[in-house]
């Protein structure tokens, strides 16, 4: 139910079976709003807390009643967005098993931009798939497919036409029962048309139980969007503005990933720490001078190297979003 699995059960100890996990729906600047399979509730807050430190996605453990947040669960995976504020870091979205890399057969097609997004899912441990939309607009999507299929060993790419309902079965292997999956890409792509598809009329069901009404700091009613959505089916797809465009830093195993086939010929470099530039003896040269390797990839590996150094702090400690970090509560 809601995304849960082993990964979660697994971290709950003995004396915390009275609780009742629950999943982060929605965050805000003061409250969170939590959901389980009975549906939505905002979930009381220890003072001093701070929402930032939740994401959309999260697994938390809650008291049954009083529905007050006890503690929240190690994260599988955490996709993040670089800002320019405090620790320059913001939680875009957690345990995510799936990124949709959404992007059209048309001009929004752009390699370079793709790299990025499947540095970022590595990086984050999520799966990345492709996603061409707009396939019904073109006579042959056949070149786009083949250039995106290009873009990493084994990477998924799915053609489609967001519109139509086969897009549901096209996607549907990466939204079973358990699975949550979140969609990235510029505007207009097909993010939103996306959604509506795999939630559907489940979205409206649970956006007319679910959307809390209540008093926000100056009495004011609000309502507010929920930001994951049930699929049919039993999977979860989370959608919050804050997830749809993010940003490279830090990941250097993600660029380690999708440029393999320029990591595995390094070690075949004369100089250890050849930069695959002007070095005699370099094997990434040579397949360069081959047609093995294209130059233009190189190009973008150099680039995106060298804009993750300079992004990526020194000081950050443990490399990658992966890595659990310790939370505060
Ligand atoms: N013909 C066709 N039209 C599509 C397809 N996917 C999306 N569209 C249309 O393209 C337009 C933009 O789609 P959206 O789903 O709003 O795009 P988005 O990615 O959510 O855009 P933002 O909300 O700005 O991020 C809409 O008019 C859709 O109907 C497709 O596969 N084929
Ligand atoms: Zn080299």
């Amino acid at each position: 139910m809601l995304g849960w699995s082993d990964f979660f059960a697994a971290q709950i100890e003995p004396s915390e079976t009275d609780l009742a996990p629950r999943r982060v729906a929605s965050v805000h600047r003061a409250r969170i709003e939590g959901i389980d399979a009975t549906g939505p509730m905002e979930l009381g807050l220890p003072p001093n807390s701070n929402t930032a430190d939740f994401a959309v996605g999260d697994w938390v453990l809650a008291d049954p009643f009083s529905d007050m947040f006890v503690r929240r669960l190690d994260r599988k995976t955490v996709l993040q967005r670089r800002t320019e504020g405090r620790n320059g870091q913001q939680l875009a979205a957690a345990n995510v098993d799936t990124l949709f890399i959404v992007t059209s057969c048309n001009a929004d097609f752009n390699p370079g931009r793709l790299e990025r997004y499947l540095i970022m899912a590595t990086q984050a441990g999520t799966n990345p798939v492709i996603v061409l939309t707009k396939a019904d607009t073109i006579a042959d999507a056949n070149s786009f497919e083949q250039q995106a299929m290009a873009l990493q060993r084994g990477l998924p790419v799915v053609v489609l036409n967001a519109r139509s309902a086969d897009a549901m079965s096209a996607l549907s292997p990466w939204c079973r029962a358990g699975q949550t999956v979140a969609l990235v890409g510029s505007s207009g792509v097909g993010k939103s048309t996306l959604v509506n598809t795999l939630a559907g009329p489940a979205a409206e069901t649970i956006q007319k139980t679910g959307s809390i009404r209540e008093h926000d700091a100056k009495g004011r009613h609000t309502t507010t969007a929920r930001s994951l959505h049930a699929i049919a089916g039993g999977g979860w797809v989370i959608d919050t503005p804050g997830i749809r465009t993010l940003y490279v830093s830090d990941v250097t195993d993600g660029i380690d990933t999708l440029f393999s086939e320029i990591t595995d010929l390094a070690p075949l470099c004369r100089f250890r720490d050849c930069t695959h530039a002007h070095e005699p003896g370099c094997a990434v040269q040579a397949a360069i001078a081959t047609g093995e390797l294209a130059a233009d990839r190189l190009e973008r590996w150099r680039h995106l190297l060298a804009e993750n150094r300079d992004r990526t702090p020194v000081s950050s400690g443990p490399r990658g979003n992966k890595i659990v970090r310790k939370n505060k509560y």
